[in-house]
């Protein structure tokens, strides 16, 4: 499974850039407007921060207009990922996008059904939100997840699974157990997969030893 930054947030992407293991920033509709930025100024600035995908979302609702804006967004560098809703529309704008060789991402996928209809127009990767799930007393790893890996790899599907909406470490934990290509995180969640009390403790003890056998 490989990492990537769930946020439209530069400074962010920037500290988490300097591990060197996320290969690519989502964003949506919502993380963009939270930084109050110009949508593709902030883009084409991820853009110039990662090696990997950058995932940017259309906001035109009608197919035609879709294919317009997703057009449009894929001009702005080789790694664009267009994201599209699985709805009606983002299906039909899925299928002519992808047969002129735009990569999308169809998000908001809730059921193991969408994403193989995504995967059959076309879609490079499904989104299925697993937080949102469990926010409803269903288990967003438990059957969502793992039916699309399943239905992926019973029918040779290639299609990415790049599992979102994920809030904590367990939500990252199982996508890896049940095999998801990537899992998109907030760097809040990033800081809590790394940091653990017990190799802080563990290293003050070390380096406390090491004064002290200095200043003998
Ligand atoms: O869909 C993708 C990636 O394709 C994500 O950016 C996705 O929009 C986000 O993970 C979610 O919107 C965040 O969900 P939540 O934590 O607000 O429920």
């Amino acid at each position: 499974m490989r990492f990537y930054l769930d946020t439209a947030n530069i400074d962010d992407i920037e500290k988490a850039a300097k591990l060197g293991i996320i290969e690519g920033v989502t964003t949506n509709p919502s993380l963009i407007a939270k930084e109050g930025m110009d949508f593709e100024e902030v883009i084409k600035t991820i853009n110039t921060l990662v090696d990997g995908f950058v995932f940017a979302e259309v906001t035109a609702l009608d197919p035609e207009e879709m294919v317009e804006e997703g057009l449009k967004l894929n001009e702005l560098s080789d790694k664009m990922i267009i994201k599209l809703p699985c709805n009606w529309a983002g299906i039909q704008a899925c299928k002519i996008l992808s047969n002129k060789g735009v990569k999308v991402a169809v998000t908001l996928v809730f059921s193991a059904n969408q994403a193989l209809i995504a995967a059959r127009a076309g879609a490079y990767f499904v989104a299925p939100f697993v937080g949102r799930l469990n926010d409803i007393s269903q288990d967003g790893v438990g059957t969502l997840i793992k039916d699309i890996r399943e239905i992926f790899m019973v029918n040779k599907i290639k299609t990415k699974i790049v599992a979102a909406s994920l809030r904590n470490q367990m939500d990252v934990l199982n996508c890896a157990k049940a095999g998801v290509d990537v899992a998109t995180i907030p760097y809040q969640t990033l800081l809590g997969l790394l940091n653990h009390p017990l190799t802080d403790a563990g290293l003050a003890k070390f380096m406390k030893d090491w004064d002290s056998m200095k200043n003998k």
